[in-house]
């Protein structure tokens, strides 16, 4: 193929956009030093060899898990060299973007230490896990229960005698199974077990348990440990070692539990400290919210990719003497707008939501627990409305991107293997939104008691106006009126969260009302969420919004995602009488409307997320969108394109052939 001049495809696109798109790259980093911290790791990440990573398809296990662990180290070699900060360290691993046992040491094990330990325990622990002395991961599922965690069955049984603890996997099912980092690389983990003193079980809690030398990295006597085997898709979350762990009577010191929440004497005594027990779930709490946040990551680095590949690619029609750009299908923008809108609704309910956790913390040491059920509430909900909105749009990306969307050069097949277990874990997905259901039934019934509901959930103070008030559009533009459309989605979700709570109180047992109506429920807190990020949005757009044209084209974006929501849910709407048919009717038209605003932009929209051709992994959301010539490259340089005539040709191609020769002369 001959050499081509560097040439940006997408030249024209970016040349129409109506805002200054330095402005929304910061908007959309968070601010200047978050733009600038992650643009200096993306570039370093990208321009290292180490990192590469096209090859992840194509390697069998041991050689990817190999890689993994070459880059992992090599990640901690740079970032000691370089005198990384925390948050520097944590940008670079992000954009070498392969999954490993350093996301569960730094992402589950120090912040359970942190969460669950005592200062002494902190104090002992931390400083080996900050320098990887150590390598820890958070062993909580087991082989027979993952949701229910209150069903665990390893057993931690003090020893008073030799003030020890212990661990023990009494049944099949109570192997630990699926924590990340387990299966090889780690040295230590947080075990959850059932605590047992003088013949008594008091629950669940967590345990620090050495499992492998730190000489020769061999399992320690009583440890039976492996990896759980190949999971879906080829690369993608394989380079995890995801484990599984058996002990058999594995005795760790008494000050290896962790106490935060409950201690146990030298003489074996339990005691409850002032600190409420669902502390324990803590972890599972702040690692919801980082979710969150990689969420808006991951369906915007598909977005991008379906959105630049839309400009580029065209079939059918005519225009200016072309074919028509798919992306001018209106077919395709009501497809593909939503989910832009949406990538940009989650990064902000993910800012907002990384506020309420350190406001929650913050609390929390202060000792006020009051807004601790809002808190998992919030991270449970959205974790859950989040993961799905975004597995679900990385597949839709790869349908908007036609067959070449199917290719792994598109980057998008092991975008969404390794996305889709989001779905399941740090909590299944409808377990979750029941979660959310149960705490708005409590919130309502607790309404007549004079208990106000907070953060979220205040609009159900407004409760008898949201049950009857009529939705105020009378003209299509009145659609466009934040106040106008947040209303609604109250009004929706109050309606529907009224009409289960009575539906409920017909059970003479709650626990059966809550068994029979589930799929209702789930209803319910979807439609809460959606609410939530609907208000995030709006109160983003109330702030400061600084450079040419950008908040206009948020606050497009903005209308874009509720409008959109509105009619996927048009259902909840009209049984709700929350609006008529024919307001139904003009929000369709504004959305029309709305995609044609966004279309000139839409390129320089998804330019302003910044991410370089290493991350984003795809020929077809290359920067320059010069994607055939590159799609042919990738096509060459797959292993069975090295010989002309493939292997197994004589054994298995030619006798066949052959055959078919003789008969065909017969
Ligand atoms: C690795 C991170 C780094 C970066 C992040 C980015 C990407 C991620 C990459 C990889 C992720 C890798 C690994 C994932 C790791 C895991 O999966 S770890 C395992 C996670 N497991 C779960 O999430 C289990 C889900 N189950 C539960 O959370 C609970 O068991 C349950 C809440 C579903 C039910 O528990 P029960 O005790 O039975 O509960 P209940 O009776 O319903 O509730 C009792 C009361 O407690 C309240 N509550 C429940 N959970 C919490 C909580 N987390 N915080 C605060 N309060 C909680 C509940 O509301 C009840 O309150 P009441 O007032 O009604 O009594
Ligand atoms: C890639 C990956 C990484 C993981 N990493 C870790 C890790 O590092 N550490 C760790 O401890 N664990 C880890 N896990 C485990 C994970 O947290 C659990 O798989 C998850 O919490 C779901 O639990 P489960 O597998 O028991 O699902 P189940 O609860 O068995 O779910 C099966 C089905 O039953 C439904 N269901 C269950 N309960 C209810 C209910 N009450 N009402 C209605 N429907 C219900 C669910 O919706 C689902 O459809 C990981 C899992 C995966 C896939």
């Amino acid at each position: 193929m001959e050499a081509e001049a560097a040439v940006d495809y997408l030249v024209d696109e970016r040349s129409k956009a109506q805002f200054d798109i330095d402005a929304m790259k910061i908007i959309w980093a968070g601010g200047k030093h978050e733009f600038e911290v992650s643009d200096r790791m993306a570039r370093l990440v990208a321009s290292d060899p180490v990192f590469r990573k096209d090859n992840r398809a194509i390697l069998d296990r041991k050689e990817l898990f190999k890689n993994t662990l070459r880059k992992a180290a090599h990640a901690w070699k740079r970032i000691i060299e370089l005198r990384l900060s925390e948050q520097e360290a944590s940008k670079l691993r992000f954009f070498v973007d392969e999954p490993a046992y350093t996301d569960l040491h730094w992402g589950m094990f120090i912040p359970v230490i942190k969460g669950q330990g005592t200062e002494e325990q902190r104090k002992k622990w931390l400083p080996m896990a900050y320098r990887m002395q150590i390598i820890g991961c958070y062993a909580q599922t087991e082989l027979g229960h993952g949701s229910n965690v209150q069903g665990l069955e390893t057993t931690a049984t003090f020893d008073p005698e030799l003030d020890e603890f212990v661990i023990h996997s009494p049944t099949l099912t109570s192997s630990k199974w699926w924590p990340g980092g387990l299966g090889r690389a780690s040295t230590h983990a947080v075990v959850f077990a059932r605590l047992i003193t003088d013949g008594k079980d008091h629950g669940i809690n967590g345990f620090i348990v050495q499992l492998r030398s730190l000489d020769d990295h061999l399992p320690l006597p009583g440890i039976i440990i492996g990896d759980i085997g190949m999971k879906f898709g080829n690369g993608a979350y394989n380079t995890m070692d995801n484990g599984f762990l058996r002990f058999d009577h594995v005795r760790i010191p008494r000050d290896q539990m962790l106490m935060r929440v409950k201690q146990v004497t030298r003489e074996g005594k339990v005691v409850q400290s002032d600190v409420p027990w669902q502390l324990l779930y803590g972890t599972m709490v702040y690692v919801r919210q980082t979710i969150v946040a990689d969420a808006s990551c991951a369906l915007s680095r598909a977005v991008c990719i379906a959105t630049r590949y839309s400009a580029v690619r065209r079939q059918f029609g005519s225009q200016n003497g072309h074919e028509t750009q798919v992306i001018d299908y209106r077919t395709q923008q009501s497809r593909l707008f939503p989910l832009l809108a949406s990538a940009y609704a989650f990064r902000f309910v993910g800012e907002w939501l990384k506020w309420l956790y350190m406001d929650v913390t913050q609390r929390l040491q202060a000792r006020d627990f009051s807004t601790l059920p809002e808190a998992h509430a919030c991270t449970a909900g959205l974790k859950s409305l989040t993961t799905s909105v975004t597995a679900d749009a990385i597949e839709e990306c790869r349908k908007l991107c036609g067959g070449h969307g199917y290719l792994c050069s598109s980057g998008l097949p092991e975008l969404f293997a390794v996305y889709v277990p989001a779905c399941t874990y740090e909590g299944d997905n409808i377990v979750l939104l029941l979660q959310v259901a149960r705490f708005l039934m409590k919130t309502v019934s607790q309404l007549g008691s004079g208990e106000r509901p907070v953060g979220t959930t205040t609009y159900l103070l407004r409760l008898e106006h949201l049950l009857q008030c009529p939705c105020d559009v009378q003209g299509a533009e009145d659609w466009l009126k934040p106040d106008v459309v947040v209303q609604l989605f109250e009004a929706r979700s109050a309606r529907m969260t009224v009409a289960c709570a009575k539906s409920l109180s017909k059970f003479s047992k709650p626990e059966d009302g809550f068994m029979d109506l589930s799929a209702d429920l789930v209803s319910v807190a979807t439609a809460h969420c959606q609410l939530i990020v609907v208000s995030k949005f709006v109160e983003k757009l109330q702030q400061d919004i600084p450079g040419e044209g950008v908040k206009q084209q948020l606050e497009a974006l903005c209308s874009i995602y509720a409008l959109s929501l509105l009619k996927k849910h048009l259902g909840d709407f009209l049984s709700t009488s929350c609006i008529t048919s024919k307001q139904a009717s003009l929000a369709n038209d504004v959305l029309r409307s709305l995609y044609s605003q966004v279309r000139p932009n839409a390129i320089a929209l998804v330019d302003a997320f910044n991410y370089t051709d290493h991350f984003l992994g795809s020929v077809l959301g290359r920067y320059d969108g010069n994607v055939y010539p590159k799609l042919y490259e990738e096509a060459l340089k797959d292993p069975l394109n090295e010989s002309v005539v493939p292997d197994g040709y004589h054994e298995y191609l030619q006798p066949v052939l052959k055959q078919r020769l003789r008969t065909a002369r017969l």
